[in-house]
């Protein structure tokens, strides 16, 4: 495979019948389907795949900068490089890929620190489990804030409702202001709801069930201590050129999260988190 290329990617089938493809562009999973079931996340028709942009989609890794809060491109640069495949495999009841990203002299110009970045994807049954491991492999402490930034498909935002963040605090990144999630529903298509831009603190391993008729995905993490919920809204996703007018109606982006305490990595250490989505 030639690892230039941003359209190269990893098809992985369990025996079950269950799916995802990763692109090694930004190590970038861009499809899952469970087995027997349909297509469950969000992929722009509009992406672009080209080198040093980012897929509009899928679960794009942010690292090791959410967002712009920092000096380096918006969600860092993990999801704009060519990853490598360093293992793929069909087991007794799922299919498993490892992917890595390792400094670089491109990396090292704007963010001076040796690491190792490895994504393990493992879809089987009705599940898929998206692991990113970092390594810090140089000989100082590192600090990050990442994210798997999950665009959950949805048939219509208006009837999508997200469960379990009750109690926790938020950020409101539209707002530019802190509040509190009194209630135990988020419905995401109520007005003033759609242009939704969230940063749910401490969420730690609390499920979220995101709920749309009969359809039910829950949302676990570990490692990851916050989640981010995100919906652009018809006039923020207007003037995105790689969305579709559209597009906001059909996706709610999910997305395990450090970002309001950076993981601090001391050298030799090793950090992992995980966002695991399931069909019910
Ligand atoms: O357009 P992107 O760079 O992919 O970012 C898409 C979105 O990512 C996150 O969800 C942030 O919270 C949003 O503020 C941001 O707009």
């Amino acid at each position: 495979m030639n690892q230039s290329d941003p359209r190269d990617a990893v098809l992985l089938t369990a025996p079950d019948g269950a799916s995802a493809t990763i692109a090694l562009h930004g190590g970038h999973v861009l499809s899952w389907k469970p087995a027997g079931a349909a297509e469950q996340l969000y992929l722009s028709a509009r992406s672009e795949y080209a080198p040093g942009k980012a897929i509009r989609g899928g679960v794009p890794v942010c690292f090791p900068q959410f967002a712009e809060r920092g000096p380096l491109p918006k969600h860092g640069f993990a999801r704009t490089l060519p990853w490598k495949l360093v293992q793929q495999e069909q087991g007794k009841d799922d299919a498993l890929a490892v992917l890595r990203l390792r400094d670089s002299d491109a990396t090292r110009a704007i963010w001076p620190h040796a690491f190792e970045l490895e994504l393990s994807v493992r879809v089987g049954g009705r599940s898929i489990d998206i692991e990113l491991a970092c390594d810090n492999t140089g000989d100082a402490p590192l600090q990050f804030t990442a994210a798997l930034h999950t665009y959950l498909r949805v048939a219509d935002l208006d009837a999508v409702s997200v469960e379990g963040l009750a109690g926790l605090r938020y950020f409101d990144s539209i707002k530019q202001a802190e509040a509190l999630q009194r209630m135990d529903l988020l419905l995401t298509g109520e007005k003033g709801v759609r242009d939704l831009d969230r940063i749910y603190f401490g969420v730690k391993e609390r499920p979220l069930l995101v709920a749309e008729d009969r359809r039910q995905v829950i949302v676990r993490q570990q490692g990851f201590e916050d989640a981010v919920i995100w919906n652009p809204g018809p006039e923020r996703c207007a003037k995105l050129a790689d969305m579709p007018p559209e597009g906001w109606s059909e996706m709610l982006c999910v997305e395990a999260a450090c970002v309001g305490r950076p993981v601090e990595l001391p050298a030799g250490e090793s950090w992992v988190g995980r966002q695991s989505l399931s069909l019910a």
